[in-house]
């Protein structure tokens, strides 16, 4: 079964906008788990501009699916990271000032570097996820820093396909293949929907997990955010 983790960012920008605590990020969060979320995704930029630190820390406790937590591995990452113990950790080569994530890591230029991070978090025993374009070389290089999984990053998935669905799931097939063969598991996200999240299951079956936010939140607004995850699930089953 493919899991749903649905990434709450937007929730606590929506949050952060006005100062206060609505929408309070925890009970979105456990919403979405009644509401048949297998998973909560964060991602807590330095800035701070979505989700909190604190907010991490006061959503471990309360979290009864995984939890998946996303970000370049600076040391006060791994050091909340650590702290917090969640089910998975996403390592993602985001500078600071980013607005978003554009890419995935060099896995073959950063082996060193990588290797040592996800030393520490194996060791203590979470999960790990190295984000990655869909290119066979950097998936094989994942591996060998130690990732037990890569996330393919899907925006070119998701811009290519309403163009050419066929071409633009081409070298996600071939990424995920190599991430099979070398027995590592596979996650992928970015910028997925229900306009492309079916065809990308259809074709990638044995994808572990799909991490869903910036439209599946646009969604909740003309759906609700139950309704809208049951519809995100849908896309998951062939
Ligand atoms: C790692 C990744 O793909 C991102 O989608 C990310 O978690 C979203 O981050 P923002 O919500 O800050 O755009
Ligand atoms: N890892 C991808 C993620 O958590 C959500 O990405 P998006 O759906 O907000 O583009």
């Amino acid at each position: 079964m493919t899991k749903l983790s649905v990434n709450i960012n937007k929730i606590a920008t929506l949050r952060n906008a006005r100062g206060g605590n609505v929408p309070d990020v925890v009970k979105v969060a456990l919403d979405c788990e009644s509401f048949g979320a297998d998973g909560i995704t964060v991602h807590p930029r330095p800035d701070e501009r979505h989700i909190r630190r604190s907010d991490v820390y006061d959503l471990r406790p309360l979290l009864r699916t995984e939890f998946n937590i996303e970000g370049y591995p600076a040391p006060e990452f791994i050091d909340l990271v650590l702290k917090v113990k969640p089910h998975q950790v996403t390592l993602v080569p985001d500078d600071p000032s980013q607005i978003t994530s554009n890419s995935g890591w060099d896995t073959k230029a950063n082996l060193e570097f990588l290797t040592e991070v996800l030393d520490q978090f194996n060791s203590a025993g979470i999960r790990t996820s190295v984000f990655v374009a869909a290119d066979p070389e950097m998936v094989e290089y994942a591996a060998k820093a130690g990732a037990d999984r890569v996330e393919l990053y899907t925006e070119p998935y998701a811009t290519n396909y309403p163009k050419n669905p066929e071409a633009a799931i081409a070298p996600f097939i071939e990424a995920a293949k190599t991430a099979r063969k070398l027995g590592i598991g596979l996650n992928a996200g970015h910028d997925l929907s229900l306009v492309n999240l079916n065809y990308f299951y259809k074709n990638i079956p044995w994808v572990d997990e799909v991490s869903i936010g910036h439209a599946l939140i646009s969604d909740a607004l003309y759906l609700g955010l139950e309704r809208t995850i049951q519809e995100y699930k849908n896309c998951l089953r062939s």
